[in-house]
């Protein structure tokens, strides 16, 4: 897929720190705990990059100085949603530049043979479609456990909806936008292809196994 051909709702973090840690996290040489310090950092800045457009409004401030106005975030809290459990090495990071999010937990697995998501947990906010979502998921791979986790956040009303993750196929890219136009996608690059496994390549293999050291 090159560049001109994504759709409109992806968003490719150029930065320079963001494109050199997902070097060093493709990198098979890279242990599991710097794998999950650099996912951590990763997410942080995606995190600036996923809440650029939260709204503002004015608040009055006394500074130790002058009485002046700034501003201050409004409009709908957040949620961030981890599709468990390679997820939750975006979370971290995220929570660190937001700490107050309050946060949702979606647990899918891809069944290898068939690699369509099985739902094996779901706890959500109760007042979630007062909030707007950011869906967190290192891999975006055929793009079904994004569609799938997406779909029950809909199903239950969530507000707005951002897909966040490290890495993604042009198939899941193409599935994702399909099944859900309305939800913007981040991410640091799109990669070649899926390969027969519904593995991304080059990739950085199996997010979750290198996570948490499970191979
Ligand atoms: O786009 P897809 O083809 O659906 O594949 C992507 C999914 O695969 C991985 O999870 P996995 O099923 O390996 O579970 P894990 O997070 O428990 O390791 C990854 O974290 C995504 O959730
Ligand atoms: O390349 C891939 C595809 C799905 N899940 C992963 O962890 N890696
Ligand atoms: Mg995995």
């Amino acid at each position: 897929m090159s560049e001109a051909a994504y759709p409109a709702n992806v968003v490719i973090v150029d930065h320079p720190l963001v494109q050199h840690k997902l070097s060093r996290l493709r990198d098979a040489a890279t242990s599991t705990a710097g794998f999950r310090r650099l996912a951590r950092e990763i997410s942080l800045l995606l995190a600036y990059e996923a809440t650029r457009d939260l709204k503002l409004e004015d608040v009055e401030i006394e500074t130790p100085l002058e009485r002046i106005t700034g501003k201050h975030l409004s409009g709908k809290k957040l949620c961030f949603v981890s599709i468990l459990r390679a997820g939750n090495g975006i979370l971290d990071g995220m929570l660190d530049l937001v700490p107050s999010a309050r946060v949702g937990h979606i647990g899918l697995f891809r069944d290898p043979a068939t690699l369509r998501p099985v739902e094996y947990y779901c706890k959500l906010p109760d007042d979630i479609e007062a909030r707007d979502c950011i869906v967190v998921d290192p891999m975006l791979a055929t793009g079904h456990s994004a569609v799938a986790a997406i779909d029950s956040l809909k199903r239950v009303g969530a507000g707005t909806i951002i897909f966040v993750c490290l890495l993604a196929a042009p198939e899941g890219v193409a599935c994702l936008a399909a099944a859900h136009p309305d939800v913007k996608i981040i991410t640091c690059a799109v990669d070649r292809e899926l390969d027969d496994h519904g593995y991304i390549r080059p990739g950085l293999g199996d997010a979750g196994d290198r996570l948490f050291g499970t191979k």
